[in-house]
């Protein structure tokens, strides 16, 4: 089965309107494959998604970075999906290794968070991946096979999901997985969903790698059979993003 290639610009906690718009400008002018061969979504912070959707070329999608794990109410500073789904922001990246680390997302609460997205008709990238030292103790496949069970026990339809693999100790490092690395992770997740959820959806579910991605390094990443596309932070802020989406030729 073709998986159309996958590419998320998250922004991460940056930009000023004078920036998003610069950003913005060269995005839309940026001449790159059509979106038959490539899904592109970029995500900047809450407060600029509804700037960014008014101007950004209609090829490309906008994804919030969090939602609130259940229907909105009195918590303060969070953003339910029932307000992305109002604004017609159609994505949300969830269990980003940032929020799992400094906010203590658990497993479960980011299963839940995915959960609950979906049920409001939010598509979901869903990220996993280990730690340095959770690598080094050879740890890996199971830290990311726990973190996709527990999505797995609260999700049955997988297809408005695409799952990102970003090692912790490749986001922001300069240190990018090998691709050998990136296709040995994403293969044993595939097994793992084939295995446990079913062979339908381990063939159709797209697996991103995050961490580190740049133009230099993209093409061969993308060249592995099961590199499905990129979740790329600081290079998404850069002219380089639009040679990482053509990574997808
Ligand atoms: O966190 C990341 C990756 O960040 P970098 O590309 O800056 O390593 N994506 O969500």
């Amino acid at each position: 089965m073709a998986r159309k290639f996958f590419v998320g610009g998250n922004w991460k906690c940056n930009g000023t309107v004078a920036e998003v718009s610069k950003i913005v400008k060269l995005l839309n002018e940026a001449d790159v494959p059509s979106e038959d061969a490539v899904e592109v979504v970029i995500s900047p912070p809450f407060v600029f998604l509804p700037q960014v959707k008014a101007v950004l070329r209609s090829d490309f999608a906008v994804a919030a970075q969090n939602a609130w794990v259940r229907k909105g109410g009195a918590y303060t500073g969070e953003i339910s999906a029932e307000v992305l789904i109002n604004l017609e922001i159609p994505w949300v990246i969830l269990g980003h290794s940032e929020r799992r680390a400094l906010l203590k997302e658990s497993n479960e609460f980011v299963a839940d968070k995915v959960a609950y997205a979906l049920s409001q008709g939010l598509k979901v990238i869903a990220c996993i991946g280990e730690t340095l030292e959770q690598r080094e103790a050879g740890e890996t496949l199971n830290v990311v096979s726990e973190q996709t069970k527990a999505i797995a026990e609260k999700i049955k339809d997988w297809s408005n999901v695409v799952l990102a693999y970003e090692p912790v100790w490749a986001i922001g490092t300069g240190k990018v997985a090998t691709p050998v690395q990136a296709q040995e992770v994403h293969a044993d997740l595939r097994s793992w969903l084939a295995t446990n959820v079913s062979s339908d959806v381990a063939e159709s579910v797209r697996i991103i790698y995050g961490g580190s991605v740049n133009a230099g390094n993209c093409v061969e990443l993308a060249g592995q059979p099961d590199v499905d596309g990129f979740l790329v932070g600081g290079a998404s802020l850069k002219a380089e993003f639009v040679d990482i989406i053509r990574s997808a030729l």
